[in-house]
Parts: C-alpha cells; sequence; structure tokens
C-alpha cells in the first residue's frame, strides 16, 4: 500500500507518542490491510496546539479568500486524479463495492469544488446606518480552531464535508477519523500537503473517540467542533463541548420513513425503496428503512420487494456483479442480529432474510441478509430505533394524514420520502414532514449544493450549501462613527 500511515501534526508526518498501533481490517474477508498509528490525548494535545498556534499566528485566517479557495481547488483535482486509489481504498477499508466507492470519490471532489468557489463569494455586506455620519458593515470571520470527528460508513465523503468549508474559510482544524476506517482520510491528507496547506493548519490524528474525541471536545482551545455519529456519542460530546460553550455541529443518525401512495409510480417506488436502503448494506444514516404504504397496494409491494431482494447478489466489493456488500465489523453484525432479534420478539413478521447467509464464501465476512419485516407497528424498537444494517420495517396507512402522522412519530428528523403522482400531495405531505431533507418521488440523492442537516435528535446544524460554510465562519457587526464627538454626559 502506497500510503503513509501516520498521523500529520503541524506539517509533519508522525507516530503514536506512545508508539502504539491498530490494525486494520477487511470486513469482507478480515484480512489485515494496514497497521496505523493509535494516537492517545497527548497526540491530540499536540495537534490542538498546533492548530492553536497556526491560527493565532494569524497569518492563514488573513490569507485573502481567493487563496485558500485555490487551495481547495487544488485538492479537489488531486483527488480527481488519485480518485482510483482512494475509491480501492475504500472499499477496501468498508467493504463497500467499489462501483459506490467511485461514485463517493466524484461526490468528494464535487464538495471540494463548491466550496473553492464559494470560498471568495461573500465578503460582508454594508448596513445602511442609522446613525449619521457613521458607516456600517457586516464581515464573516473563520471561527478558530476545529476539532471535527467523522465515522466510518462513509469516512472520507463525511471528512470532505467538514475539511473544505473549514480550509475554505481561514479556520485551522484537527480531524479524527472513526478508528476502523482511517485511509482514505489519510490519503487526502497527503493530498492536502501536496497541494501546499501551510504546516498547522490542518492536522490529522488517529486513535478511538474515548482518547482523542473527547480530548478534542473538551479542550478549551477548540472553538467549534463538528461531529458526525451516533446520538448517544452526540450527546457526550454536547455535554464536554460546554467546557468553553463551543459553537458546535451534530450530524446524527436517523430512522428515515419513505411514504407510498398507491397512485405512485409503482417500479419507480419498488426500485427507489429498495436503493434507498440496500446500498452500503443499508449502513447510511438517511437509509429508508422505514417504509409506510398505503393499504390498498401493501400486499402487492411487498411482494415485489420481497421478490428482487432474494436475488441480491452479496460478495466483495470487488466483484463487478456484487450488489450487496458487509457490515463493518463483527460487533456491528451482532448490534444488527440483535436489533432483528427484538423486532421478532415484538411481533413483526420477517417475509425476507433475518439471518446471515449461508454461502460458504462469505462466512470470513460480516454479511447479513437483507431483511424485510411486515405487520410493523409504531410502538416496536424495529421501528423506533436506528438499526444501521440492511433491514426494512413496513407499515400500512389508509389517509393521507396518518400516512404524515406516522412519518414523525420519531425522535429522529433527518430524511424521508414520499411517492405519489400527486404533486400538490406531495407538496402537502413534504410541508408537513418534520426532516432536514424531504425528497419527492426519489430517495437518499444529496449534492454539495443543498444543505444537509436533522431536526429533532438528528442533529444541529447544517453541512453543504452556504449553510455548511457559515457553520465555519463567526459574524462580526464593525460600526464607525466618521465625526466623533463628545457627549458630555458624565
Ligand atoms: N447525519 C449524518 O449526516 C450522518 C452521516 C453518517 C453517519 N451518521 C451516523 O453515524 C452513526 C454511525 O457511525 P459510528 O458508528 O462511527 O458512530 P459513533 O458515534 O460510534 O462514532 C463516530 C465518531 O465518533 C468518535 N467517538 C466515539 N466516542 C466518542 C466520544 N466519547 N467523544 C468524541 N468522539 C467519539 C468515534 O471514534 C468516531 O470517530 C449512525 O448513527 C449514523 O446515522 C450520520
Ligand atoms: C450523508 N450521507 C447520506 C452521505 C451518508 C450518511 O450516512
Amino acid at each position: 500500500m502506497n500510503l503513509k500511515l501516520q498521523q500529520y501534526i503541524n506539517g509533519e508526518w508522525t507516530n503514536a507518542n506512545s508508539g502504539n498501533t491498530r490494525t486494520i481490517i477487511n470486513p469482507f474477508n478480515q484480512e489485515v490491510i494496514a497497521e496505523v498509528p493509535e494516537g492517545d490525548e497527548s497526540d491530540a494535545k499536540a495537534a490542538i496546539a498546533a492548530a492553536r498556534e497556526a491560527f493565532d499566528l494569524g497569518e492563514w485566517s488573513s490569507t485573502p479568500a481567493t487563496e485558500r479557495g485555490a487551495f481547495v481547488r487544488k485538492i479537489a483535482e488531486f483527488i480527481e486524479r488519485d480518485k482510483e486509489e482512494l475509491a480501492h481504498l475504500e472499499s477496501l477499508d468498508t467493504g463497500k463495492t467499489v462501483e459506490e466507492s467511485r461514485g463517493d470519490m466524484e461526490d468528494i471532489a464535487g464538495v471540494f469544488r463548491y466550496f473553492s468557489e464559494l470560498a471568495d463569494k461573500d465578503g460582508g455586506e454594508l448596513i445602511d446606518s442609522p446613525i449619521p455620519n457613521s458607516s456600517s458593515k457586516v464581515v464573516y470571520e473563520p471561527v478558530g480552531v476545529c476539532g471535527q470527528i467523522t465515522p466510518w460508513n462513509y469516512p472520507l465523503l463525511q471528512a470532505s464535508w467538514k475539511l473544505a468549508p473549514a480550509i475554505a474559510t481561514g479556520n485551522t482544524l484537527i480531524m479524527k477519523p472513526s478508528e476502523i476506517t482511517p485511509l482514505t482520510t489519510i490519503k487526502v491528507f497527503e493530498l492536502i500537503e501536496e497541494a501546499g496547506v501551510p504546516a498547522g493548519v490542518a492536522n490529522l490524528v488517529l486513535g478511538t473517540g474515548a482518547a482523542i474525541g473527547s480530548e478534542l471536545s473538551s479542550s478549551t482551545d477548540v472553538d467549534l467542533i463538528s461531529f458526525t455519529g451516533g446520538i448517544d456519542t452526540g450527546k457526550k460530546i454536547m455535554q464536554a463541548a460546554s467546557s468553553n460553550v463551543k459553537n458546535l455541529a451534530l450530524e446524527l443518525g436517523g430512522k428515515n420513513p419513505n411514504v407510498i401512495f398507491a397512485d405512485a409510480d409503482f417500479e419507480v417506488a419498488v426500485d427507489q425503496a429498495l436503493n434507498g436502503v440496500f446500498f452500503h448494506a443499508g449502513q447510511i444514516c438517511s437509509a429508508g428503512t422505514r417504509l409506510i404504504v398505503e393499504e390498498s397496494i401493501h400486499d402487492e409491494f411487498v411482494q415485489a420487494l420481497v421478490e428482487r431482494v432474494k436475488n441480491f447478489k452479496l460478495g466483495s466489493g470487488f466483484d463487478e456483479d456484487t450488489q450487496m456488500g458487509p457490515l463493518i465489523s463483527a460487533e456491528h453484525l451482532a448490534k444488527v442480529e440483535n436489533y432483528v432479534e427484538a423486532g421478532v420478539k415484538e411481533g413483526a413478521t420477517l417475509a425476507v432474510g433475518g439471518k446471515r447467509p449461508e454461502d460458504p464464501e462469505l462466512q470470513n465476512g460480516f454479511f447479513y441478509l437483507p431483511t424485510i419485516f411486515t405487520d410493523c407497528t409504531t410502538d416496536m424498537s424495529v421501528v423506533q430505533e436506528e438499526g444501521f444494517g440492511p433491514v426494512i420495517t413496513i407499515e400500512k396507512f389508509q389517509a393521507e394524514d396518518e400516512a404524515v402522522k406516522l412519518a414523525n412519530d420519531s425522535i429522529y428528523g433527518l430524511a424521508g420520502g414520499v411517492f405519489t403522482n400527486d404533486i400538490a400531495k406531495a407538496e402537502r405531505c413534504a410541508a408537513k414532514m418534520r426532516m432536514g431533507t424531504v425528497w419527492i418521488n426519489e430517495f437518499n440523492l444529496y449534492f454539495p449544493h443543498a444543505p444537509w442537516g436533522g431536526y429533532k435528535q438528528s442533529g444541529i446544524g447544517r453541512e453543504l450549501g452556504r449553510l455548511g460554510m457559515e457553520e465555519y465562519t463567526e459574524t462580526k457587526h464593525i460600526f464607525r462613527n466618521h465625526k466623533p464627538e463628545t457627549m458630555n454626559w458624565f
């Protein structure tokens, strides 16, 4: 593997202070693919100190936005150049099909391009001051030192949503990828170095959330934490971030409803319902794992889903005909098994799946069969909890209001979909669904221009789009008196 396999702190590639390492395995067959440093609090502290110094020096934050945008554009170009290598690493690390990883790399390059173009497009605002002989303006400044923590399911994609806007806006940062899937993030730091981003601006620390993530969250030298991951971790980070009232951006989980009306295009709705869940074996925050289907088409819809699911090809992400890869780890496989077991105990009916595959070629990987539960009710844990695996629950409805009520009956509010050919009905539902993204006759689509984030416990703040840039800026009002005079009050 032609990769540095080290941390990147203050422009230097380093091993962990302790000398400890972690073995990274391929979830398809458990083969060792890399040995990376396992940093601890001392590595995190060194990276925070480097980022703090680079920010407080002021050179980076006062670099013209056009120049910072040019650095970000170069990174986009290098990602496009190294797309195949990056896609290969992502599939090795996550088990997802290399076709999906190629798509991710295109999206990631697009994210860097988008923020490079946005970098110098907002120079602030002149306010029409109500005070005579004065001027009033608003300027946007970087927040400071940013801690960035990412999950294992879309390692580089989630990192790109944080790295590109932070660099474009003149912040300094410390990135901590998931300890399970660090490879593409290491590679992108090679590209950040190659692009010439100054030492100390972007730092990479490798290790666990308990050691490094909590140091980033609690340090009073960090001004902002941007986190993508599970709700429970998000809550811990929120508490730790109160140490110095950090700015906080949280992208958390989802249990995303997909409402199918009887008047939807049947084939499209079936196809999108499957795509909405089974890409990356359901390990997607916005997976449409909660299907809510109009009663009159329910049985036919379930039958069509089951027929298609039975023919899914599970296998290595590097085989061209593989449609679904493994889950990420033995631990996660056990979690999905327990989740399904709970559904069965609560009375949901297993229409298909519900176990590991028997294919001898898949026994060394963390595979789980695509699974569909019918006869589900909103009180079931499988309907309320995020399983983060290839599992769909199906509920029935009769009336539009009932469908919306079911869709909103959740602690989550990340994303949802509605399939119908009645556009007025679709718009009515979209308006009432309490989620950060609602797709009409589509599922799981995202692009850099539109904001991404959750209502309710799915998070705080937005990534992507202009709002994703604003997360990394502070707003300052500057008032100037052109004709200062004494007040003679005291
Ligand atoms: N909303 C979104 O856009 C989005 C995108 C991708 C994934 N997710 C969510 O991520 C979750 C799956 O990812 P995961 O299992 O890696 O999540 P996780 O919360 O277990 O871990 C995410 C990151 O947090 C770190 N971490 C763990 N404990 C920490 C602590 N105490 N302090 C600081 N950092 C800590 C981990 O090391 C990892 O880097 C799912 O819930 C999924 O929905 C959300
Ligand atoms: C945000 N997204 C959809 C790219 C990945 C969620 O897990």
